[in-house]
């Protein structure tokens, strides 16, 4: 049986629209073992909403991918879907799905395709590089379009913990990016360029004293506002109280900080006081870290549960180890 791993992502992070991504420790999980025909379950966050039937994304996702590759169709199988990522708050479900379906094929591929042919398919799919990078490779990512070829560099982790404000409503990302402008004043570019270099010099320097104000953002916050209520009380309150950044989670509502260890309670704490008074409704506030691991597969055999060595597929030909 293979056991698909893909963390869940946050993309943006303040100034980085559709460049910057952060791979967190909430993963999709999927088992596939071949079996005479295909069946679907799926189980935890998306149970009797997404669809359990060819039409799944995964399943959609990698049986496309397999047939373009190969010609033939994927082998049949029986396949299970655990996700921790709530569906359409802005932590990459969609692409955690994606890259979930991709990886699958790909494993089952008798030649298998590169990560970075595998990121140019899953960018195509979601319509921006950044969760799909971090989904893939892990860590903080900083991905760009190169006349049509996605790059991508990463960086380790931030050795921060990471508060998750998840309000209780969806927000589709195919909606929040219908209220951005066209184009946006050279002044709100500038501005933006300026923090995202502050983003870059903090992974590089490892020094997280500037993170506030790289949080800062003109392209896409101010016009999401009105999608995700109470946002901007709630990036003041974690900021106020210790957080060493604090912005919408991609397209939102979910609100995410970067916080000092010693600093969390108290974060976590002003953070639900914020949320009772401007949530309309119900809200979880998550404890996760950022992690470095992107995606991977796992011969999950019998074998090892044995005693015996696991083997582990990173993405990408030549990668068993
Ligand atoms: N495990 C899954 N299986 C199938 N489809 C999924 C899964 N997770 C997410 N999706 C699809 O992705 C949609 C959410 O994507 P999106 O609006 O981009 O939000 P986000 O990616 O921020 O969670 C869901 O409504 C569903 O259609
Ligand atoms: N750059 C995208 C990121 C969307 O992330 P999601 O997790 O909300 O799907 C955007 O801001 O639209």
């Amino acid at each position: 049986m293979w056991h698909i791993k893909v963390p869940a992502t946050a993309a943006n992070l303040g100034s980085g629209f559709d460049t910057l991504g952060l791979a967190l420790s909430l993963s999709l999980d999927v088992w596939f073992s071949e079996a005479k025909e295909v069946s679907i379950s799926v189980r935890g966050e998306g149970q009797g909403i997404v669809p359990e039937g060819p039409d799944n994304l995964v399943w959609r996702t990698a049986a496309t991918l397999y047939r373009e590759v190969s010609g033939k169709p994927i082998p049949p199988g029986r396949v299970t879907v655990k996700s921790r990522i709530p569906l359409a708050r802005g932590l990459g479900s969609s692409a955690a799905a994606i890259v979930a379906g991709l990886t699958l094929a790909n494993t089952l591929l008798p030649k298998r395709l590169s990560r970075e042919e595998l990121l140019a398919i899953a960018t195509r799919l979601e319509g921006h590089p950044d969760n799909v990078a971090a989904a893939i490779y892990g860590g903080f990512i900083l991905a760009w379009d190169d006349q049509g070829a996605i790059r991508v560099q990463n960086y380790p982790a931030p050795d921060l913990r990471c508060l998750l404000l998840i309000p209780d409503y969806r927000v589709s990302t195919e909606d929040a990016r219908r209220v951005l402008p066209a184009s946006v004043p050279i002044q709100d570019a500038v501005f933006n360029a300026q923090r995202l270099a502050l983003w870059i010099d903090a992974v590089n320097r490892r020094d997280w004293s500037h993170l506030r104000q790289a949080g800062e953002d003109r392209l896409h916050q101010p016009y999401r506002q009105k999608l995700v209520a109470g946002m901007g009380p709630l990036i003041e309150a974690a900021l106020s109280h210790g957080a060493a950044f604090s912005a919408l989670s991609g397209s939102g509502p979910t609100i995410l900080s970067l916080v000092p260890s010693e600093r969390a309670m108290e974060v976590a704490q002003a953070l639900t006081r914020a949320a009772l008074e401007v949530i309309p409704g119900a809200f979880q506030l998550h404890d996760v870290t950022p992690s470095s691991f992107g995606a991977e597969c796992v011969l999950d055999s019998w074998q090892w549960r044995r005693g015996g060595s696991r083997r582990r597929l990173q993405l990408g030909p030549g990668a068993w180890h």
